[in-house]
């Protein structure tokens, strides 16, 4: 069946299956979305949907608000509605995708967000001049990026590459759209060939070789400047090439449903999804490929397992849950370590779940009821700072997984680096302070206070936790030595996983034992 697609201007004329012709009306709005009104469906068979995906998707994370990893599980976010952002911000839909374009969808989106800099550098100099660049329609840059980081840094066979981006461009825009990327792929396929793509130089003062860095490893400046001061200028370039490769997760089987780890196994060699059993942690296996087929399998869906990092997961070992606890986790949602903390109880304690967002807290407490953890789990909307004015309750050991600026996740979270500015950091820190406050009110004598982050920044850990002893007395620091291993414990006695160094997020915990009543 032969699916006839010509296009004049910005309106797309097309044949659909059946052969009869439709167009679509574009409209222009505010954030330069090209949206096309819809008509009857158009199927363009010349695009392959990975790619118009793709560019949808990167659309929607950088004008839509999206978060790009919520838009990777096929469900959750935008999977089910796909076609139709599509069609809307296309004019077009393709076939559906399958497991080989969602997997490509997540190789493209995911690098093209976390090369965004380095590729509009590429882009920027290959230009004429700067102004096609700063004015360029942001589909017409997604496109140029998909391409650029295509041919870069997946090293997809360049015909392909350009063949596809310019149809898209054409189709999608106008032909004038398609000439231009046409040029300007052609241009990097021949600067690429002969080892002379535009590189800047690390040199001059601090500031410029900052600019530098932040160009050649894609990260933000200020993360860089940052980066180079606590842990020099090689550390900072170890981190932002972990940030830059590709995430490997890990999964928990949930022993609250009487799922064990060596029964997860057995599903994931069921399922030929390679797997490394943790080290670390007695319930997590480590997989680097696979997810969708873990997704597919159902076993997240019917609660068997979750997707947790063992970084995340060492925090619970800090905090060491016994059962007949009682056990207050102050900033708990979606529920991570929650739901671990109650399948550490084998059924005797609680665990007093408390946040602020109640979408979040409600996603805590469905799954909560799905790992059939419920029993052991109370939900509390409420803000922690007022908590303690209205609640004269105490708790064996408080957990308080403070908001932070999540620098320790940069490689799970494509989009995060380029959403935190500077300027959250000193807004997180006095947030931190108030939560510690009102935290420490909640926790018995005798008991135990433990502070974590999934940051790598010593002024939203260690900091915090030495400005907050100055204002506490009644607290000091109990060594975590006895709940992780040693590679994980600082001089000082805190948790703290290090992307570099354990190839895992970083994260970061402090145990805080109460003596006695507050002054
Ligand atoms: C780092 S996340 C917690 C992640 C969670 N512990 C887990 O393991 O899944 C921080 C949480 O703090 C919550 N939060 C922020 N400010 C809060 C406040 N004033 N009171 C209670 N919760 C708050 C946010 O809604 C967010 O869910």
């Amino acid at each position: 069946m032969v699916v006839h697609l010509s296009c004049i201007n910005t309106q797309v004329y097309c044949l659909t299956k059946s052969g009869e012709s439709n167009s679509t009306t574009p409209i222009h709005s505010r954030k330069g979305f090209v949206r096309h009104e819809r008509k009857p469906q158009k199927l363009n068979l010349e695009i392959s949907p990975h790619r118009a995906v793709s560019a949808v998707r990167l659309m929607r994370i950088e004008f839509g608000g999206a978060f790009a990893d919520l838009l990777n599980e096929k469900g959750k976010g935008s999977g089910d509605n796909e076609m139709g952002y599509v069609e809307r911000t296309l004019g077009f839909c393709t076939r559906d995708l399958d497991d080989r374009d969602l997997r490509l969808v997540t190789d493209i989106v995911g690098g093209t967000i976390r090369w965004r800099k380095y590729l509009d550098y590429l882009i920027l100099s290959l230009c004429h001049d700067p102004n096609t660049f700063s004015r360029m329609e942001p589909l017409l840059l997604q496109i140029l990026r998909i391409g650029f980081y295509e041919i870069v840094k997946l090293q997809v066979p360049s015909y392909a590459v350009v063949d596809e981006n310019v149809q898209l461009a054409k189709i999608s825009l106008r032909p004038g759209a398609g000439n231009m990327v046409n040029g300007i792929l052609r241009k990097l396929i021949l600067l690429k060939e002969t080892n002379s793509l535009p590189s800047p130089q690390v040199e001059g003062d601090d500031r410029a070789q900052a600019r530098a860095l932040a160009i050649l490893h894609s990260h933000p400046v200020w993360m860089v400047r940052r980066w180079v001061k606590y842990l020099g200028r090689e550390e900072a370039i170890k981190l932002m090439m972990w940030n830059n490769s590709d995430p490997s997760f890990s999964l928990r089987a949930n022993r609250g449903k009487g799922f064990t780890r060596s029964e997860l196994a057995s599903r994931l060699e069921t399922l030929k999804v390679p797997y490394e059993l943790s080290p670390y942690l007695d319930d997590f296996v480590r997989i680097s490929t696979g997810m969708q087929s873990v997704i597919q399998d159902g076993l997240l869906k019917e609660g068997l397992c979750s997707v947790q990092d063992e970084s995340a997961g060492l925090v619970v070992s800090v905090v060491d849950p016994q059962p007949g606890e009682t056990i207050l986790d102050c900033c708990a949602a979606p529920g991570g370590k929650t739901l671990f903390m109650a399948a550490c109880l084998n059924g005797h304690g609680m665990v007093t779940a408390i946040d602020i967002n109640k979408g979040r807290l409600r996603i805590l407490k469905e799954t909560a009821k799905l790992q059939r953890l419920d029993n052991v789990i109370t939900t509390v909307h409420t803000d922690l700072r007022t908590f303690p004015e209205d609640n004269c309750a105490s708790y064996d050991k408080v957990l308080l997984d403070a908001p932070c600026s999540g620098l320790g996740v940069l490689s799970k979270r494509a989009d995060l680096r380029w959403n935190r500015k500077s300027e959250d950091m000193e807004q997180l820190k006095s947030l931190q302070d108030e939560l510690l406050d009102a935290a420490s009110m909640l926790v018995k004598p005798g008991g135990l206070l433990v502070y974590s982050t999934c940051s790598i920044d010593p002024e939203e850990n260690e900091e915090r936790v030495a400005a907050f002893l100055l204002r506490h007395q009644e607290y000091s620091i109990d060594t975590a030595a006895r709940y992780i291993s040693p590679e994980f414990l600082t001089e000082q006695g805190y948790y703290f996983s290090s992307p570099v160094r354990n190839a895992l997020d970083g994260a970061f915990a402090a145990r805080l034992k109460r003596h006695s009543a507050p002054n």
